[in-house]
């Protein structure tokens, strides 16, 4: 392997034209990796360890014919990347989104590789999906599309193989018609998907798990800086599911938080939601205008995003790239010190170098987002040893999960004026890895 960093990046980029999502997630990895190699691990060089960690072992893309509410013939694009197995099965979620391409999923399977790592679970990095729009489908036209999807996806997958589980545009619903489906075509009740229902073979707290486990990182952050989040105010982006447990959480440990967003635009309140709030905020789907006809003193604010709000902390939960180098000069002049990444990777390049620059706490999206892969790490766990933790059991196990993939970032991040989390993370989850796959041969 080139053992400079420019060779190998265009040697990444030959390989993989037209994939920049792809392309940006490579980068953001391997410019922390490249110094660490050459310094603790030159062996990896000799074998190999960077170019095989960037093509996947297997991507399986696959057509999803099914008939919608109108007898019409519909054809989608299914696929799953099944990226790295080196510490375990494939895991990692589906998304149903237009937007869903290979460079996406791509990007997606990368970054779960070193997340999964980083939870100290046995698990491998994939991701699926399809550029299917959820939006405005009835529940009989999901069901079809979901079990069209099963009907080839099924055989790529097992509980020791790749376990699929929610992304955007899949939740409890989708993963319940998936998982009649395979339990139909393979006659086997098995923890093959995650997040499955609680009462056959879901963990509790995995709805919860990613927007909990954001804040309990956010959480370690402010803890080692002998602050609390109590007071502090907070701006969320995104109104699904990481964001709706992001909000409870982070209200649950004082914070007070002023927006949440879809891609109509944001809501504001500058009294702060609270559950009552939340719960009303929760009946109106993607009409989030509606909002101030109850609070008056709240604002929608259409095509606009959250970063132009003063806040201490900034959770970023909805999608990549959501949040460029203009709201990242703007968070920082506001007094921002936290920005932690809900979603995956929805920060660009430009915007981290503005955090990095400023030295303020910047947590990447595969160390603050794993609460969720970790309970879906958990489930899978329960489902091997048939049994099902208690909601207490499952959350303290994620609260340590957290601290301790806060302690990794530590560990390999902290500089003498502030911690890099980014690099912490980039190195801790790589770390294990690398070693699996040298231990592994030239696999
Ligand atoms: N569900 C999970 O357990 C995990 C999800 N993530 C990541 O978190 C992010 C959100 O995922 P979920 O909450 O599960 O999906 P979701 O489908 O429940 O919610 C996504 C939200 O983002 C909003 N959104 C989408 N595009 C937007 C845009 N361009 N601008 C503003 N808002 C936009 C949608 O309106 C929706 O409110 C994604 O990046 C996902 O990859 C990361 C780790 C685990
Ligand atoms: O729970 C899982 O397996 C995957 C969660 C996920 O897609 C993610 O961490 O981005």
């Amino acid at each position: 392997m080139s053992k400079n960093y420019n060779d190998f990046i265009s040697i990444v980029e030959k390989r993989n034209p037209n994939e920049p999502e792809f392309l940006q997630a490579v980068k953001e990895v391997t410019e922390d990796l490249f110094p660490y190699i050459t310094e603790n691990h030159p062996e990896f060089f000799e074998q190999k360890i960077l170019e095989r960690l960037t093509e996947p072992e297997r991507i399986i893309s696959f057509r999803v014919t099914w008939l919608d509410d109108n007898h019409e013939v519909q054809v989608n694009r299914g696929y799953r990347v099944q990226m790295n197995s080196a510490i375990g099965p494939y895991k990692g979620g589906l998304r149903f989104a237009p937007s869903v391409n290979q460079s996406i999923l791509k990007f997606l399977a990368f970054e779960q590789v070193f997340k999964n790592s980083l939870t100290g679970l046995p698990i491998g990095g994939g991701k699926g999906g399809s550029d299917f729009d959820p939006k405005g489908k009835s529940d009989n036209e999901i069901m079809r599309f979901c079990q069209s999807f099963m009907t080839e996806l099924y055989r790529h997958i097992g509980a020791d193989t790749d376990v699929p589980a929610g992304d955007i545009g899949v939740g409890g619903r989708e993963i319940g018609y998936l998982f009649g489906q395979f339990k139909r075509l393979q006659n086997n009740f098995t923890g093959v998907l995650t997040g499955k229902g609680e009462l056959w073979g879901g963990s509790y707290i995995r709805p919860e798990a990613t927007g909990y486990g954001l804040l309990y990182f956010v959480d370690c952050i402010f803890k080692h800086q002998g602050k609390s989040l109590k007071g502090k105010v907070a701006t969320v982006s995104g109104a699904g599911n990481v964001a709706f447990y992001a909000v409870e959480k982070a209200l649950q440990l004082g914070a007070k938080v002023i927006t949440v967003s879809n891609s109509l635009g944001t809501l504001y309140d500058p009294d702060g939601f609270d559950a009552e709030k939340m719960a009303f905020g929760a009946t109106l789907g993607r009409s989030l205008d509606q909002y101030p006809s109850k609070y008056p003193n709240a604002q929608f604010f259409p095509g606009q995003k959250p970063w132009q709000f003063k806040c201490d902390i900034a959770l970023p939960c909805a999608t990549q790239n959501e949040l460029d180098e203009s709201d990242a000069k703007m968070l920082v002049a506001n007094g921002c010190t936290c920005v932690a990444e809900g979603a995956n990777m929805p920060s660009t390049a430009e915007a981290i170098k503005v955090f990095l620059d400023a030295k303020i706490s910047f947590a990447p999206g595969k160390a603050a987002n794993a609460g969720g892969v970790a309970v879906s790490g958990l489930e899978m766990s329960q489902n091997s040893i048939r049994t099902q933790w208690c909601t207490e059991e499952v959350d303290n196990r994620l609260k340590t999960i957290m601290e301790s993939i806060h302690e990794t970032c530590l560990k390999y991040g902290k500089e003498s004026e502030f911690v890099n989390y980014l690099k912490g993370a980039n190195i801790g989850g790589f770390i294990k890895v690398a070693n699996a796959m040298k231990a592994q041969g030239i696999v």
